[in-house]
């Protein structure tokens, strides 16, 4: 993870709080992975380093990133702050915090003021998976390619949900 986050051209940003969400959102860093979409990982606090979040939120267009994937547990204003600083689509994975489950991480990123939105997902790993799913939904509107791969992993997870229990 780097000091400047802006180095490089992605299509998707995933950026998080602290390395404690980290495993959290390796989920969708790995959905990425898997349907080849070009990303990259950064920590990134707006109560720890608020002017590397600045820098980052103020420089994601430039960066030439489309979508960003933002994760933060508690008090998880990140999210929310880089909305508000890029018209970028924002992500917003709550993680789910030791004190009270995630109820407060989803509250805080879902519970925006209108006219900034954040498209929130659900607590934890399925829902940082679900963020990576929707970023690539997200770029395949303008990529026939991704949107194949798309529909290919879909079709893949239908085929692997057996018909009766085992
Ligand atoms: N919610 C935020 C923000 C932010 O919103 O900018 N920065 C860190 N954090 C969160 O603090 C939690 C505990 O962090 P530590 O494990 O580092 O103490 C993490 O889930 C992180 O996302």
């Amino acid at each position: 993870m780097s000091e400047n986050p802006n180095h490089a051209q992605h299509d998707v940003a995933i950026i998080m709080g602290s390395q404690s969400d980290w495993e959290t959102m390796l989920a969708a860093s790995k959905c990425l992975e898997a349907l080849h979409v070009s990303h990259d990982c950064h920590i990134v606090s707006a109560h720890r380093t608020p002017d590397r979040l600045v820098n980052f939120a103020k420089g994601a267009v430039d960066a030439g990133y489309k979508v960003i994937i933002a994760g933060a547990g508690g008090a998880a204003h990140l999210p929310g702050m880089v909305a508000s600083m890029t018209r970028l689509p924002v992500l917003g994975v709550p993680v789910q915090s030791k004190a009270l489950s995630g109820m407060d991480s989803l509250l805080s990123i879902a519970q925006m003021p209108g006219g900034i939105p954040v498209g929130t997902l659900a607590i934890g790993a399925a829902g940082a998976k679900n963020a990576g799913l929707l970023a690539a939904a997200i770029l395949a509107v303008n990529d026939t390619a991704l949107a194949e791969r798309l529909d290919a992993w879909r079709a893949e997870q239908s085929a692997a949900v057996a018909e009766k229990p085992q």
